[in-house]
C-alpha cells in the first residue's frame, strides 16, 4: 500500500462528502494511517502517504459508482446499496450508521398492522425497497417518493403513512408517528467492485483489510496489567479470555508475578470482578492502537 514513485496502481475509494456517515469514515481511514490534506474542499483527494484516494461524493451515487468500477471501494449505508440493487460484494460490516428502515403511522391511526396498509399511500424516500416489502406481503399501497423530511407527510397529507430510517426513534415521537414493522437493518458497509482488478488493486484492498482488521480489532480490545499472587496463575489464567496465553514475569517482591494480556471490551468488568476476588491488584487497562494477529 505504500507509494512508490513509479507505481500508477491507486485505489478509489468513494465516501460521503457531507453527512451523517462522513466523519467516522474519515476518523476510521486516519485511524489506519491514511493521511490527506483538505477533503471538506474537494471532490477527490489523493492520500499523501498511500496509494489511494478519495472521492467525495453523494451517498447515493456510491454504489453505483462501486458497481461500475469508477471506485474500487466504497464505505455507504447497508440501506443505499439496497435500495439502488447495485452489483457489488459486501467486505465488511462496520459499527456505525446502526438504524433501520421502517414503516410508521399515526399513532392510534387506522393504520396498525401490515394489512391496514391495503389502499393506503406511503411517503419513502426508498421506493424500491418499500414496493419490496408490500409486494411480498401482498398489499397494494401506492409510494409517493419524497426525497427528505418524510415524517412530516402525514401530517401534511400528503401520504397516510411513512416509509424511513429510524435509529432512536424521536423523529418518528417528534411527529407523532407510530413504528410498525422494519423493512431491512442497517449498518455503514465496505463494499467492493466486482469488475476485475488488478493484482496491484488486490493487493492493495488485502493491506488495506488487514489495517483495517486490525484497527477494529484494536477498538474492541484492551490491554490489561495486574500482579497478583504466583499461586494465583492457574486461576486467573482461565478467567482471561485471552487471545494468546498471556505474559507472565516474576517481580521482586517474592511469590508476586506481573502479568499482561489482551482482553475483549466486552468482558472487561466481568473479567476484573473475578480478577480481584484472586487476589489481583494494580490492575491498569490501555487503549491498543492496532493489532496483527
Ligand atoms: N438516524 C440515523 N442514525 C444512524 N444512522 C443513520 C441515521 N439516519 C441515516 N443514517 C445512515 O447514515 C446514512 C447517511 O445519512 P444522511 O442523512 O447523511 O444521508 P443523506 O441526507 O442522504 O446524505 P447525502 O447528501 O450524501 O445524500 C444513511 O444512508 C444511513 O445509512
Ligand atoms: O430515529 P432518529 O434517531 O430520530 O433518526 C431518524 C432520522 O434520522 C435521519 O434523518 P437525518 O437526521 O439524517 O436528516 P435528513 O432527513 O436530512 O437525512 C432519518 O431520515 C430520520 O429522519
Ligand atoms: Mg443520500
Amino acid at each position: 500500500m505504500e507509494r512508490t514513485a513509479d507505481s500508477k496502481t491507486s485505489l478509489r475509494i468513494a465516501i460521503q462528502k457531507s453527512g451523517r456517515l462522513t466523519d467516522k469514515t474519515i476518523e476510521l481511514l486516519k485511524g489506519i494511517g491514511l493521511r490527506f490534506d483538505d477533503y471538506k474542499r474537494n471532490l477527490m483527494v489523493e492520500c499523501r502517504n498511500f496509494d489511494v484516494e478519495l472521492l467525495l461524493i453523494r451517498d447515493d451515487d456510491i454504489p453505483e459508482y462501486v458497481q461500475d468500477g469508477v471506485c474500487d471501494l466504497g464505505f455507504v449505508g447497508a440501506n443505499v446499496t439496497a435500495e439502488t440493487g447495485a452489483n457489488v460484494t459486501v467486505l465488511r460490516d462496520l459499527d456505525y450508521g446502526v438504524c433501520r428502515l421502517s414503516l410508521a403511522a399515526r399513532k392510534e391511526g387506522d393504520i396498525q398492522t401490515t394489512e391496514d396498509f391495503q389502499g393506503k399511500t406511503v411517503a419513502t424516500s426508498y421506493p424500491k425497497l418499500t414496493r419490496d416489502y408490500f409486494e411480498e406481503n401482498d398489499v397494494e399501497a401506492q409510494i409517493v417518493t419524497i426525497s427528505g423530511a418524510v415524517e412530516i407527510a402525514p401530517r401534511l397529507e400528503v401520504a397516510d403513512a411513512i416509509c424511513d430510517l429510524v435509529s432512536t426513534g424521536n423523529t418518528l415521537k417528534a411527529n407523532g408517528l407510530q413504528e410498525l414493522d422494519t423493512i431491512l437493518e442497517s449498518e455503514t458497509q465496505l463494499i467492493q467492485t466486482n469488475k476485475t482488478l488488478s493484482e496491484g488493486k488486490k493487493q492493495l484492498i488485502d493491506k488495506f483489510l488487514q489495517r483495517m482488521d486490525g484497527h477494529q480489532q484494536a477498538e474492541r480490545s484492551r490491554y490489561i496489567m495486574m500482579n497478583a499472587p504466583e499461586s494465583s496463575v492457574p486461576k486467573i489464567k482461565d478467567i482471561i479470555p485471552s487471545l494468546n496465553s498471556p505474559t507472565v514475569m516474576p517481580l521482586a517482591d517474592n511469590n508476586m508475578v506481573a502479568i499482561h494480556t489482551v482482553i475483549p471490551i466486552d468482558e472487561f468488568w466481568i473479567v476484573m470482578e473475578k480478577l480481584k476476588k484472586e487476589g489481583a491488584t494494580g490492575i491498569v487497562i490501555l487503549p491498543i492502537e492496532s493489532m496483527i494477529l
